[in-house]
């Protein structure tokens, strides 16, 4: 029955010319799938693959290295264009480029392997900040190659930054390098009230340097600072000046920008860039004066604002191996709660003020080398009449303002000192 069947069907041609075309189909797809399920399985055991996403410290290093390496080999590259400005006040903002690996594929020789580089980018739905890896993808079965790679990209990227201040700021939960290493800002070019930097540098030395002071006691080994005073009296300055005294980078956090919530700060402070100074600036704006309000709940998707305890809480869990410094600054000191500054969240409180005579006289003769005795004193005397007149006070970036209005002959300086408080 079955047999006589078969028959009819076979002899039928186009049956026959069917089921053929079927059959190879059939063994096409077998094939196809087979050689996929074949290359799968050799990639698993004859190469090794390494991803760094752009959220790892080592992203920015590693491309910068890789794009070294195929500085012969590819003509493919993204531009990365950083504005620089150093820190001396006349200085002006230039342009600085870095050439990266294009999104796309990249080959490299390392130590005579061939190794494929793949950029890739997706847009992120919500933060509207792309998320980008890079893979890389070798033969052999040893992880060290990529130890290696690593390695060499880090030590590229700690000479190039060798006596320069690395600044990190969020993105949503992350911190990223923010724009170019920074030269480091030299202690002596912020001029704070006698002491008062000394103080601090001796205070961080001592903290830096007696680990076992804190681990014999049971205490979190990590130390907060706060600096408070009116705007433009240095404090930022200070901050920086220290970072690079001490070799270490910022990770700044505004907390009166942004969408800050209690799950975001703790996260971002729970995953700070290691040998990194904290530095939360007008830690005020944290929790006073927040009203709750109806676009807050679009800025916030849903989440509420920062509260103060959500606050002390990210706080409280910073803790590292080699340490924590906490800088925060505030033009408003009393309006931060006292959980906020008592000791074990601040350890050191510091007034950052208008500017002593002490400090002018300094910034006069920085500014000017050539001055006089006579015209430091004559300019002192203009200063204290003036204040006294408007009943105003004088901060250091005011008077940086005004010599860099006035900064060709210190003649001018004289001449136009009736506009010091305007500006
Ligand atoms: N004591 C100082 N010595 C030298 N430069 C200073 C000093 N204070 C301020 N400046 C200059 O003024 C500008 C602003 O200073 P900075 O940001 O450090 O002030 P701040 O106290 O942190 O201000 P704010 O409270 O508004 O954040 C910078 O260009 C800095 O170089």
């Amino acid at each position: 029955m079955l047999s006589d069947l078969v028959a009819t069907l076979s002899s039928n041609p186009y049956f026959g010319a069917g089921a053929g075309l079927i059959g190879i189909g059939t063994a096409l797809a077998v094939l196809r799938r087979s050689s996929q399920y074949g290359l799968i399985f050799f990639r698993r055991q004859f190469m090794i693959t390494l991803e760094v996403p752009n959220n790892d410290i080592s992203y920015t290093w590693l491309l910068q290295w890789i794009s070294h390496q195929l500085r012969d080999s590819s003509r493919h590259f993204s531009a990365r264009t950083t504005l620089v400005k150093n820190d001396e006040p006349s200085s002006r903002i230039q342009a600085s480029y870095t050439f990266v690996p294009s999104v796309g594929t990249h080959y490299f020789r390392y130590k005579g392997k061939f190794v494929k580089v793949e950029r890739t980018r997706e847009q992120m739905i919500n933060s509207g900040v792309p998320f980008e890896s890079v893979q890389l993808t070798a033969f052999g079965q040893d992880r060290q190659i990529y130890i290696d790679m690593l390695e060499k990209a880090r030590d590229a990227a700690l000479l190039a930054n060798e006596g320069k201040t690395l600044v990190y700021v969020p993105t949503i939960n992350e911190w990223h390098l923010f724009g170019r290493p920074r030269r480091k800002r030299p202690l002596n070019s912020v001029i704070l009230n006698k002491g008062v930097l000394e103080g601090l540098i001796k205070d961080v030395e001592h903290f830096l340097s007696n680990p076992q002071w804190y681990i014999d006691r049971g205490i979190p080994y990590r130390r907060g600072y706060l600096l408070h005073g009116p705007p433009g009296s240095g404090k930022t300055s200070a901050i920086m000046a220290l970072a690079g005294h001490f070799d270490l980078s910022i990770s700044t956090l505004n907390l009166s920008q942004g969408t800050m919530t209690d799950d975001r700060l703790q996260q971002l402070l729970s995953n700070v860039p290691e040998e990194s100074i904290i530095l939360l600036e007008d830690i005020d704006a944290a929790t006073v004066g927040r009203h709750y309000e109806k676009e807050d709940n679009i800025r916030y998707q849903g989440m509420k604002p920062l509260t103060l305890s959500g606050l002390l809480n990210a706080l409280d869990g910073v803790i590292s191996a080699e340490g924590r410094i906490i800088f925060m600054t505030t033009n408003f000191i009393e309006r931060l709660d006292p959980a906020l500054i008592r000791p074990g969240r601040v350890d050191h409180k510091e007034y950052i003020g208008p500017l002593t005579s002490n400090q002018v006289e300094r910034m006069l003769t920085r500014f000017y080398p050539q001055s006089t005795h006579n015209e430091i004193n004559q300019f002192l005397t203009q200063i204290e009449q003036l204040t006294d007149n408007y009943s105003k006070q004088l901060s250091a970036a005011q008077l940086q303002g005004f010599f860099m209005h006035n900064k060709d002959s210190i003649k001018d300086v004289f001449a136009n000192v009736n506009q010091l408080l305007c500006l």
